[in-house]
């Protein structure tokens, strides 16, 4: 299993992050530097193009910064490579408007997919999908986002909200200490939108999970964040605990 992430440090630091697209004539943000403490629920807001999702992307070094460095813990994830990547990732969970179930496969093994990271063969991963840990773990993870009931019905068969729970299961398989999460209710209907950010809201205070994620719905941000950052004008305009944003603060960050 992968170790956690040391909890002397804060959960995710950026620190003097850039990043200008090649081609484009300004930066989508500079300088941008922030802490996370652990346990803590962040939202990231924004008008269209202001950089939310690369924000997400650097952090996760899907891509990479032009400069600044990225913690998670005290470990600089910034110029990481190969194993060594995969292996800071391996505590952090990933989520994506797409879930990308295998629709044909049960929704139990899609789960037990995201604990497979170590699986190097085609027998080693059928060895871990036959052990009863490794099944009686996905079925908790499965109860954690209130889906038990379908474990065995295939992925295909399921809602869209239900698939972006199942998504969630499949990441907690890793035990993350963190998620990441790029606009998990945008593509679902209104109340399936709030089931996923419900979870994801019980499971920051159950599991004590950081939880960042990019979303459109302020609501979200204000019911299921602790704290929000803004993005505006190619910097990191608003960073200030949910419970205290004015509206006229809020109206701003969309002007
Ligand atoms: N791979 C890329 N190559 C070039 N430009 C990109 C790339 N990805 C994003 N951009 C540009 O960077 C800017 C920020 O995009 P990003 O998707 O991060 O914004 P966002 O705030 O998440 O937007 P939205 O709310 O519309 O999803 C946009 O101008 C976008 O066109």
């Amino acid at each position: 299993m992968p170790a956690s992430i040391s909890k002397t440090f804060p959960a995710l630091r950026v620190s003097g992050l850039s990043k200008r697209f090649d081609g484009a004539a300004a930066p989508v943000w500079s300088d941008v530097s922030f802490d996370i403490p652990h346990g803590q629920r962040v939202a990231i807001i924004g008008g269209n193009g202001a950089g939310k999702s690369t924000l997400l992307r650097c952090c996760m070094r899907l891509i990479d910064a032009d400069s600044g460095i990225v913690y998670f813990g005290d470990q600089s994830v910034t110029g990481l490579r190969g194993n060594a990547l995969s292996k800071a990732r391996s505590r952090v969970g990933f989520i994506f408007q797409k879930h990308n179930l295998v629709s044909r496969l049960s929704v139990l093994t899609n789960v037990l997919h995201g604990g497979m990271a170590w699986a190097r063969t085609p027998r080693m991963w059928f060895q871990g999908v036959a052990a009863s840990e490794h099944r009686d773990y996905a079925l908790h993870c499965l109860d954690q986002v209130k889906l038990g009931h379908l474990s065995k019905r295939q992925a295909g068969e399921l809602s869209g909200g239900q698939s972006q729970r199942v998504a969630i299961a499949r990441a907690l398989m890793q035990k993350p200490s963190m998620i990441f999460a790029d606009e998990p209710a945008a593509s679902l209907d209104p109340q399936a939108g709030e089931d996923v950010m419900q979870v994801f809201s019980d499971l920051a205070r159950d599991e004590s999970l950081t939880l960042v994620f990019v979303t459109h719905h302020l609501e979200h941000a204000l019911r299921y964040a602790d704290r929000v950052l803004g993005l505006q004008d190619s910097r990191l305009s608003l960073d200030v605990p949910s419970n205290s944003l004015s509206a006229q603060q809020l109206r701003g960050m969309y002007e």
